[in-house]
This record gives structure tokens, sequence and C-alpha cells, in this order.
């Protein structure tokens, strides 16, 4: 109850082994504490928390508008709900280099497994839109460098994230994320992050290119058509994740939910779509407060 059993150092020693196991890690994004909770529960391997998600519950578009202290407050609610390790989008470090700095102490304070820094330029847009600009290889690798020497905990996970793919036409943007991913490495990042690639043979070429670990994003309605587990495993990716996933499926829920309501003036058709109030209770693990209060949990729930 009022979870997480795990400490932030076990969680980054899991991510790690996980890394290195060999299996793909699996990294649906939890638009909510609740939804980690869920989770973990149906057995995936972490927790990825999205710039694009914090910022659209919000209401705002994924522009860079959220603040350091906004993201780190959420991440922290999200990654104490779960005994998985969590990791943080931190966009572009919210700053230059002493602020990147800054960024990653915050995220460890805040029980964090890892993060992911990009190279985009301020404001950063979606990495799956049109019209992004990345920053000069020396800024880049700046803010990786800032990144890992402010680290405390060495198995908190720097991962370098590259978007100069897209920023390219053609074969040229490979050739600049395969080179700017091995830069990326030299500098000290943990694992690469290669954004918007458009095929497997794309994600096999940066993997050819840097021996650490290697994410792969496969966000709905973008630049990357959505491979499974197993393809992504097959050409040695080490974590995937749906960052956005989760999010749109709920809100795609609601929208119909909403519809019912104006049609038949009552949700009773959609009940089926719902979380029942019984498997809430057990995902909040309720039963878990009755033990330690049974003044608190003085009801039954029918099915
Ligand atoms: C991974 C990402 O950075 C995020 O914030 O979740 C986004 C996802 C998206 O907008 O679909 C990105 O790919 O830029
Ligand atoms: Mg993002």
């Amino acid at each position: 109850m009022l979870y997480s059993s795990e400490t932030p150092a076990a969680k980054r020693e899991a991510l790690r082994a996980g890394l290195a196991s060999g299996t793909i890690q699996r990294f649906p994004g939890a638009f909510n504490p609740l939804s980690a909770r869920l989770i973990e529960a149906k057995g995936f391997d972490g927790v990825y928390i999205s710039g694009a998600v914090l910022s659209a519950d919000l209401g705002l578009p994924d522009i860079g508008l959220t603040t350091l202290t906004e993201v780190a407050t959420r991440a922290q609610q999200i990654a104490r709900m779960t005994n998985l390790p969590a990791i943080v989008d931190a966009d572009t470090g919210f700053g230059e280099p002493m602020n990147v700095a800054r960024t990653i102490q915050t995220l460890e304070d805040a029980g964090l497994a890892g993060t992911h820094i990009e190279d985009q330029v301020n404001p950063k847009r979606c990495g799956h839109l049109d019209g992004k600009q990345v920053v000069d290889e020396d800024t880049a690798l700046k803010r990786i460098r800032a990144a890992v020497d402010a680290r405390r905990d060495p198995n908190f996970l720097i991962m370098a994230r590259t978007d100069i793919r897209a920023t390219v036409p053609g074969d040229g943007g490979l050739a600049a994320a395969t080179d700017r991913a091995k830069k990326l490495v030299d500098a000290g990042a943990d694992a690469i992050f290669p954004e918007a690639m458009a095929t497997l043979a794309e994600f096999e070429a940066v993997r050819a290119a840097v021996d650490v670990p290697l994410l792969a994003n496969m966000t709905e309605f973008g630049k990357s058509a959505l491979f499974t587990v197993d393809q992504l495993q097959n050409i040695g990716i080490n974590m995937v994740i749906w960052p956005v996933s989760l999010l749109r499926l709920a809100m795609g829920s609601a929208v119909r939910g909403l519809d019912a309501l104006n049609e038949h003036g009552t949700l009773e058709p959609v009940l089926g779509e719902m979380q029942h109030r019984a498997d809430l209770y057990e995902l909040l693990d309720y039963e878990a407060y009755n033990r330690f209060d049974t003044s608190v949990f003085n009801f039954q729930v029918s099915r």
C-alpha cells in the first residue's frame, strides 16, 4: 500500500539488469500514477513518462511549455506508485547545460530510474512533426556531458535522444543520425533514442553504429511504422516505448462514452468499456488499507 516497496536505487539496478539481459524491455507510457499500477499488474518491465502526455494532460501542446518542476512533480507521483523502473522524458533538459545538470539531480531526487535528453532546439516539437530543428553537435554533446557529470547514482540512466534523422531528407538523415549517436555515446550517454526512424532497416543502421542500449519509439500516427516487440527484439533493440498509447485509448473511450451519453441519456450501453469499481479497488489495493485500519474499509462491492 501507499506504494512502491522498492527504493529508487533498486529500480535503477533492475533497469540496468533488464537492459543487459538481451530481452527487450517493454515500457508503456503511464498517463497518471494509477495507470502505472496497471502497467505493473499486466506484467510489463517498466513505465515510461511522456512529455507529450504530461503536456496534453494539462491541455497544452508538446512544445516545451512545461517546466522542470511540473515534470519532476508528476514523474515522482507516477514513479512512486510502482515497483517498476520509470523513465521520464526531459525534453531538451530545460535550458543550458547547467540547467540540464539541475534537471538530472532533480529527477534522481524524484525517484526516477532514468531520463532522456534530446538535441532539439528550444522550443522543442513532438519528434514526429515536420519542421523541427536540432542544435549543433557541440551543444548536443555539452548537454549530455553536463547530465552525466551531474548524476550522483551511477545507475541513473542517461539516454541521449537525437532528432536529427527527420531534419535532413533522405539517406543523409540516417547518416547524420548514426554519426550523432556515436558522438553522444562518446560524450557519456548510457543509451540512445533515435527518434523518428522510418523503417526497421534504419533502426538496424543505428544498432550497427553503437554498442549501448537502444530505444524504439512506437508512437502511433507518427513517422515510424508500428513494429512488433518481436520484430524489434530480433534486430537488437533493448527497450520499446508506447508513450502516448494509453492516453489515446482512454481518451478514445471517453469520446465514445460521451457520445453514448448524448445519444441515450445513460451510460448503460458502454458499461462494458468501463473498468469495474471492483477492479479499480483491486488495483488500488484497497484491502491492504483495510488491514492497516479496519475502520476505513467497511463496505462490500457487488459485481
Ligand atoms: C516520445 C515523445 O517525446 C513523448 O513526449 O512521449 C513524443 C511522442 C509523440 O508525440 O507521439 C515524440 O515522439 O516526440
Ligand atoms: Mg517528448
